[in-house]
């Protein structure tokens, strides 16, 4: 038998690393969208995971945005079938439709839709892992957006290679090997017409996609620019990056520890607090400002400051507003953070 293409070669080992600490007889789900990303992964999961003693099948989401997309769903799970996996599509209902309300627009509320199907799917089939198939290019855009947002450490540290059930094999991929693997295994995929910038899922504001143009002009302008080096150079920001968050994350969840005096309505010490460096308090602060439940997807890096300058540069100023209707005020050397009525009342005056 002749040795398989490098490209086909190399989905396939990526694929049996982030599986290694499966044993037989573990369930895998290939989220596969009929693109060449997530095509290239089924087939690598359907080589691999019958020698590995693993039982590996597809799921498809039709999120019922594009005219004939049940098709395209159907057909990528036909693909799956063809390669060996047991391959069924859901359908989901995205909020808004293609017409994008909500904050992220269609692209946002699809995802949201689609993880939410991924996982039941997940649990339905008692799977250990739920395979991805972003490569280093969703990687190096990741983090570009993150950058330009003017995110901290943890967004810039992109994707996690595995959270959880989901596992994202082909990281350390280029969207260029994946496309190879479908050439050289006769796979005809599909081009995600939401992945265009001039597609047809606008941002709710009407502007183009971000990612996609990302994708389509700032990457190639900076490789043009840069070199070709410059998508695994951020992949590899990302995953220093991801080091030094998750160190970072440890030691705010530390001090917030310490700071809690009581934990059931999130009162900190003022003290405790004031004392530790910056870039440790203002993670603390938003961890205490998630957890007294302050929205996740609305809490900006601009209401962390207010409330870090309610414990390092307090002056007399009046309580702080948080969205998702929290509230944080500093009283008699505490900070506490609750839902806007039960809140404390008496502002601490110095
Ligand atoms: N319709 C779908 N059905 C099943 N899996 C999907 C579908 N769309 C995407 N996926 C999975 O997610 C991976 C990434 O897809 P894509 O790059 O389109 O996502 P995205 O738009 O970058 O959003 P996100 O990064 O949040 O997943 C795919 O390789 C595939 O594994």
């Amino acid at each position: 038998m002749s040795a398989p293409h490098p490209a086909v070669a190399a989905a396939r080992s990526a694929v049996r690393a982030t599986l290694a600490d499966l044993p037989p007889g573990a369930r895998v789900l290939v989220a596969c969208s009929g693109g060449a990303d997530s095509l290239a992964l089924a087939a690598a999961a359907a080589f691999v995971a019958p020698r590995a003693g693993w039982l590996a099948s597809a799921v498809t989401v039709d999120h019922g945005l594009q005219p004939g997309s049940a098709d395209v769903a159907r057909h990528a799970a036909a693909r799956c079938r063809a390669l060996g996996l047991a391959a069924t599509v859901r359908a989901v209902e995205v909020p808004g439709g293609s017409g994008g309300r909500g904050a992220g627009g269609p692209e946002a509320a699809a995802r949201t839709a689609r993880y939410a199907a991924l996982a039941a799917a997940a649990r339905e089939a008692e799977a250990a892992a739920v395979l991805l198939g972003h490569t280093l290019d969703d990687q190096a855009e990741t983090v570009l957006l993150g950058l330009a947002r003017g995110s901290g450490a943890r967004s810039l540290a992109g994707m996690a290679p595995a959270r959880g059930p989901w596992r994202r094999p082909f990281l350390a991929l280029r969207r260029a090997q994946t496309e190879a693997v479908c050439r050289a295994l006769g796979l005809d995929f599909v081009l995600d017409p939401g992945n265009a910038a001039a597609g047809p899922w606008r941002a709710a504001d009407g502007t183009a996609l971000r990612r996609a143009a990302v994708r389509e002009r700032v990457l190639p302008a900076l490789a043009d620019a840069l070199g070709p080096g410059v998508v695994p150079a951020l992949g590899r920001t990302a995953a220093q990056l991801r080091r030094d968050a998750d160190l970072l994350d440890g030691l705010a969840a530390d001090l917030l520890a310490q700071a809690l005096v009581d934990g059931a309505a999130v009162v900190l010490d003022v003290t405790v607090l004031a004392a530790a460096h910056p870039a440790l308090r203002t993670r603390a602060l938003q961890t205490a400002a998630l957890r007294s439940g302050a929205a996740p997807g609305a809490l900006a890096a601009v209401h962390v400051e207010a409330l870090d300058a309610l414990v390092a540069a307090y002056h007399g100023q009046g309580p702080v507003q948080l969205p998702g209707g929290v509230v944080a005020r500093r009283a008699c050397g505490r900070l506490s953070l609750g839902p806007a009525r039960g809140a404390a009342t008496a502002d601490e005056t110095q």
